[in-house]
Formats: C-alpha cells, sequence, structure tokens
C-alpha cells in the first residue's frame, strides 16, 4: 500500500526552494491527504477566506507541553512524513466534491475553487532536525504562511508528529534500561493499533534505537534488518522424530553428507543425559520438541534457534536444543541459540547459560557457552530494569505490546499554536500557565557548557541579536519571575532549520536515510548528562526565553488579560 504511494508520489512533485540534493516522494501511507484533517480547518479556511483574510501571513509553533513516560525528554520524529504530505498537497477534484458535499450549500462557489489552486509554494518550515531529544515549549517545527493553508496542514502534521515522537521516545527508554551491547528486537505488529500504528512502530522503534524487526513489511519498505524465532505452534505442531523424513544434512562448506542426521541429535541427547556435570538436570525430554527443533536445524542449519518454553525449559527445552546444536557442530555448523517466552527470565537465563557452559568444557565445544539467549514476554521498561538490578543472561530482547501501544502513555499531546499573523505577536492565554502559548516568530537555540552537555534551551524574537560563544546570556523562564540564570556557552547549535524554504531563497535541508537518523537519535542521548536521563526522578533540563522576549510575553498578557472585578 505505502509503495504504491511512494511511487505515485515521486510523479507530481511539487518542489519549492532550492534543495542540496534529491526528490521529494509522496507520505508513505497513502491516507495521508489534505482530507486526513479535521472538518473544522475546512470551516475556518471557509470563513477567512469569506472575510478575506485568507493569505494573511500567520507563524504556528508546534511543540508538546510535557515529556512522556515520566521522563524529561522526548525525541523529535516524523518530520520527513510532513515534508512529504506537503511536498505534494494539492486537493482532487473528487476531494472538493466531498468537502462540498460536507459543508453547508451556503458555501459560496468560487471557495472551491480557491481550494482547487491551493498548494504549499508559498508556505515556509523551520523544524528541529528529526532524531533530536528536544524539550516542552520549544517548538519542534515553525510553519509559516497564508492562514487558511497552514491550518489545513495543522491536524494531519500533529497526526505524524505525535505517535512517531512517543513511540520513538518509548524506544529509546527502553534502549536507555537495556544498555548498549543488548540486541533490542521489535516484535509488536500484531499488538500494533492496526496495520498503520505497526508500519510506524517498526519505522520509528528503529529510529529510536531498535535493532530489528520482525515485520517483514517494515523491513521491505523502510530497509529495517528483519529478525526473527519461531513460535510455540511450530514446536507443537510436530509429534515426534520418526515423522522426519529427510534426515540428510550437508557438512557446512564441504559434500560430504550425514545421512541421518536425526539419530546424530538422539547420540548426543544421550550423551548430555549421561554427562556428571549435567547429570540429574533432566531426564527424558519431550520427544515432539524434539522433533520440532531437529527439523529446524534441518530448515536453518546455519542460523538454528529454538524457543525453549514450551514443555519445561531446563528439563526438555534447553537440553534438546543443545543436542540438535552438537549435531550441528559435528557437521561445522554454529547455532545460534534459545529464545525464552515465559516463567523467570532471568532465572532461567542464568541457568541456561551455565548449562551452554558446561557443556563447552565437558566436550570441548569452543563458543557454546555464549550461545545467545533471546528473552520475551510482556516485557516493558520496568521489567527490563528489574532482570538488570537482577542480574540476567539475556543477549536480546523481543519486544511488543508495551512497546508499539505505548502502553504507558498513549498520546504525546503535540499542539499547533498561532504565534505571529500580519507580523503581530499572538498569545493563547489560559488559567494553566503551562497552557500559556509563548508569542512572537521566534528562534531556537541549544547552549553547550563546559563539559559538552547541552545546559539550556533559548528562545529569542526572530530579530534579536543571536547568542554568542562565550557572551554571558540570561535566560530566564518564561513564566516564573525569579527563575534565571546567565549561562556563558561553549557552543551553540540553532535548532530551528529551514525544511521548507517557500518562496524564499534558502537552501533546503536534506531529508537524510533513516539510518543516520537513527544514528543522530543515538548521539544525541549520548550526549545529554545523565541526570536527565535517568527513570528515577531525573532532573528537569531547563528551557528558557531571552530577556526581550520574557518582557515581550508578560507585556502581550497584561495587554490581553482583561482585568477582573470584585463586588
Ligand atoms: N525475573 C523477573 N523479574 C521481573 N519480572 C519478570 C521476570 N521474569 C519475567 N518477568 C515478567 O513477568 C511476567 C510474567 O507473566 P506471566 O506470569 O503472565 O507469564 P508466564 O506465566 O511466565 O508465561 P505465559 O506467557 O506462558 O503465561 C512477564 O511480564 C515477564 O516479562
Ligand atoms: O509479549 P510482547 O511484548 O507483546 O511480545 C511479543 C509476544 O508475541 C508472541 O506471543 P504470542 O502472540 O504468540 O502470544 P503469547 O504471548 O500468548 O505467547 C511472542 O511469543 C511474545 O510473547
Ligand atoms: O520472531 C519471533 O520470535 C516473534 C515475532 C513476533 C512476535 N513474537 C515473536
Ligand atoms: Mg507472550
Amino acid at each position: 500500500m505505502a509503495a504504491a504511494a511512494v511511487a505515485n508520489g515521486t510523479k507530481k512533485i511539487e518542489q519549492t526552494g532550492r534543495s542540496k540534493s534529491g526528490v521529494i516522494s509522496g507520505p508513505s501511507n497513502p491516507m495521508v491527504t489534505p482530507l486526513l484533517t479535521d472538518l473544522y480547518q475546512f470551516t475556518m479556511a471557509y470563513a477567512y477566506w469569506k472575510a478575506g483574510k485568507q493569505n494573511e501571513r500567520a507563524v504556528f509553533d508546534l511543540y508538546f507541553r510535557k515529556n512522556p513516560f515520566g521522563g524529561e525528554y522526548t525525541i523529535f520524529a516524523g518530520l520527513e512524513e510532513c515534508i512529504k504530505f506537503i511536498a505534494h498537497y494539492k486537493l482532487t477534484d473528487d476531494e472538493i466534491t466531498f468537502i462540498r458535499s460536507s459543508l453547508p450549500p451556503s458555501c459560496e462557489d468560487a471557495f472551491y475553487n480557491y481550494l482547487r489552486g491551493i498548494n504549499c509554494s508559498d508556505i515556509e518550515i523551520y523544524s528541529i532536525p528529526e532524531g533530536s531529544v528536544v524539550f516542552p515549549k520549544v517548538p519542534l517545527m515553525r510553519i509559516e504562511g497564508p492562514i487558511a493553508v497552514v491550518q489545513l496542514l495543522e491536524t494531519a502534521f500533529i497526526n505524524l508528529i505525535n505517535y512517531a515522537s512517543l513511540v520513538t521516545t518509548n524506544a529509546a527508554r527502553h534502549r536507555f534500561v537495556v544498555g548498549k551491547s543488548k540486541l533490542l528486537l521489535e516484535f509488536g505488529l500484531r499488538r500494533a493499533q492496526g496495520p498503520d500504528g505497526g508500519m510506524s512502530a517498526s519505522r520509528y522503534c528503529y529510529m529510536g534505537g531498535f535493532d530489528a524487526t520482525s515485520n517483514v513489511a517494515a523491513g521491505n519498505l523502510f530497509g529495517i534488518p528483519l529478525r526473527g524465532t519461531h513460535s510455540h505452534a511450530f514446536v507443537s505442531s510436530f509429534m515426534s522424530p520418526d515423522e522426519i523424513k529427510e534426515k540428510s544434512l550437508k557438512h557446512h562448506g564441504g559434500s560430504s553428507v550425514c545421512k541421518d542426521f536425526v539419530s546424530l541429535v538422539k547420540t548426543w541427547l544421550g550423551k548430555l543425559k549421561r554427562s556428571r556435570l549435567l547429570g540429574g538436570i533432566f531426564n527424558e525430554t519431550n520427544q515432539s520438541e524434539l522433533a520440532a527443533f531437529t527439523s529446524y536445524g534441518l530448515a536453518f542449519p546455519g542460523s538454528f534457534l529454538a524457543l525453549v518454553d514450551t514443555y519445561d525449559v531446563m528439563r526438555s527445552g534447553v537440553p534438546n536444543f543443545c543436542a540438535v546444536a552438537l549435531a550441528l557442530n559435528d557437521l561445522g555448523y554454529s547455532a545460534f541459540g534459545i529464545r525464552l517466552d515465559s516463567g523467570d527470565l532471568a532465572y532461567q537465563s542464568c541457568e541456561a547459560r551455565k548449562f551452554f557452559q558446561t557443556i563447552e568444557k565437558e566436550f570441548g565445544v569452543p563458543g557454546f557457552g555464549k550461545m545467545n539467549i533471546t528473552a520475551s514476554n510482556d516485557l516493558n521498561e520496568e521489567t527490563l530494569d528489574a532482570l538488570k538490578k537482577q542480574g540476567h543472561d539475556v543477549d536480546s530482547f523481543g519486544i511488543g505490546t508495551h512497546l508499539v501501544t505505548c502502553y504507558a502513555q498513549p498520546a504525546l499531546g503535540v499542539v499547533f499554536k498561532l504565534v505571529e499573523i500580519n507580523n503581530q505577536p499572538r498569545i493563547k492565554l489560559s488559567e494553566e500557565v503551562t497552557k500559556v502559548s509563548i508569542p512572537c516568530k521566534k528562534r531556537c537555540f541549544r547552549l553547550y557548557g563546559k563539559e559538552g552537555y547541552p545546559l539550556v534551551d533559548i528562545m529569542t524574537g526572530e530579530n534579536e541579536r543571536p547568542p554568542k560563544v562565550g557572551e554571558r546570556i540570561l535566560c530566564r523562564h518564561p513564566f516564573i519571575e525569579s527563575k534565571r540564570a546567565y549561562v556563558v556557552p561553549q557552543r551553540i547549535e540553532e535548532l530551528l532549520k529551514c525544511f521548507w524554504p517557500g518562496s524564499s531563497d534558502k537552501t533546503r535541508e536534506d531529508l537524510p536515510p533513516l539510518k543516520e537518523i537513527r544514528k543522530r537519535c543515538i548521539e544525541q542521548l549520548e550526549q545529554m548528562r545523565p541526570d536527565h536521563m535517568r527513570r528515577l526522578n531525573p532532573t528537569p533540563y531547563k528551557v528558557s526565553v531571552s530577556g526581550k522576549l520574557y518582557d515581550f510575553i508578560h507585556f502581550l498578557w497584561l495587554n490581553e488579560a482583561p482585568v477582573g472585578e470584585l463586588q
């Protein structure tokens, strides 16, 4: 489905401005069309048009108010899809017919001609690069253009950013708890919120630091590495080794053939049973499981792995696996490992590891002790953290439900607020201070300290003198007067970069490939000060405004807020 959209998209490119390179294809998901919006965007567009206001130049900020999952950071994702959406934004005749049927008959015909002519060639988008670590209140994107058109983009933009950023952050948090050395596999497709949820989850979990996905369509469309094991059904579908008819297996890299691999496996199982060091751990193993593992070994001799918890991990699954792995070893193959999918994953992984190490020693099979152990079953940040604290011997984690559904927090709460119209700054007030918007078309900077960590993000008015390295800058909390600090930055990064120049002569930033965004994400997370990243009571990162912007916000606030009367 998405592949078709990509193919379509490349045909009708509405590129705007100069780019460093490359053609922008259409949205990955063909459901992303100009109709993917809320009705009120079209009713407002009509009312703007009726009032002759549709081309007034507006600036909107897209941002969120609170970091998810009780953390103090978020990863920004979804930008590429927003740019792909506007690159091809054009209402078709059928879409216009549908809008006409959805608005009151009193709406004038000329409005539909206006809609027919809309494109995004006059829209300017400045954005933080995808895969960046971001914080509340700082605009992730600044969208400028004719007010009616920008509002028609609002809902789709928020939709494209919200889940993408949330699930990327979730993936990054899972990566944080397990550490760099473990393999993280995303297994969520079957539990995801529909096909699009599944596709987005695979893409953005990879961006957030997962290593691979089980989702074949995502491997095909986004080039994400694919990984997988096998299921319990495969194990229980076998009855006994007698049902294996094709028993021969070629030696690895040679031409000689082992005629009866099944017998070789049985011989090994006997040796394991009689082993002095392993004696007593198991007796008779489950024969249907042995048959399943032997068959899988015959099918994939170079990458054999087995799900070992169908009957009993230590009394059946692990010994059966080892018998097949050792038989394969005789023929020059190295088995890959096992998967545990129930029970106490910490304890079982340690027991399985001991079993492998004993075999390495007793039978002199180098590397056998390092066999891969994958664990799955309702894993989430908490269980991963608990496993780490208990001590475990798992090498890879397969994670589905909690990861892709963002079970711990289902939405990020991204908003899209008007901050300027016709060069006039606008503010949205609220009883809740956190909901007051920060007015003005702004520039945003990340200031780095002596130790190389980001210290603070600062927003300034667009025409203010930008902060300079080595100069003392007053950073003020946007709403709390007493909270302020001087910062002498050692490095400054301007956060908002031009991704869609509209009719301006700016150069458009390229959209990097997924692997590069993932790399950026990992590097960004690594450069953060550890206390912002810890799971328990992390230190909030400071988000500030310049002195001038602070004064202006409060001037506008007082100007717009009616004075109450006490009776
Ligand atoms: N050592 C551990 N410490 C903390 N939590 C663990 C540990 N080992 C496993 N878990 C978690 O405990 C839960 C076990 O769930 P549950 O009891 O439903 O599964 P199970 O009975 O082992 O397996 P099944 O899926 O076959 O029902 C899972 O969420 C799993 O991730
Ligand atoms: O547990 P999750 O994090 O969602 O990871 C994916 C799960 O999906 C598979 O189980 P399956 O769907 O076959 O059902 P089961 O959990 O009942 O074994 C797999 O064995 C994992 O347990
Ligand atoms: O490959 C696996 O082991 C897998 C894939 C999806 C869901 N559960 C497990
Ligand atoms: Mg399960």
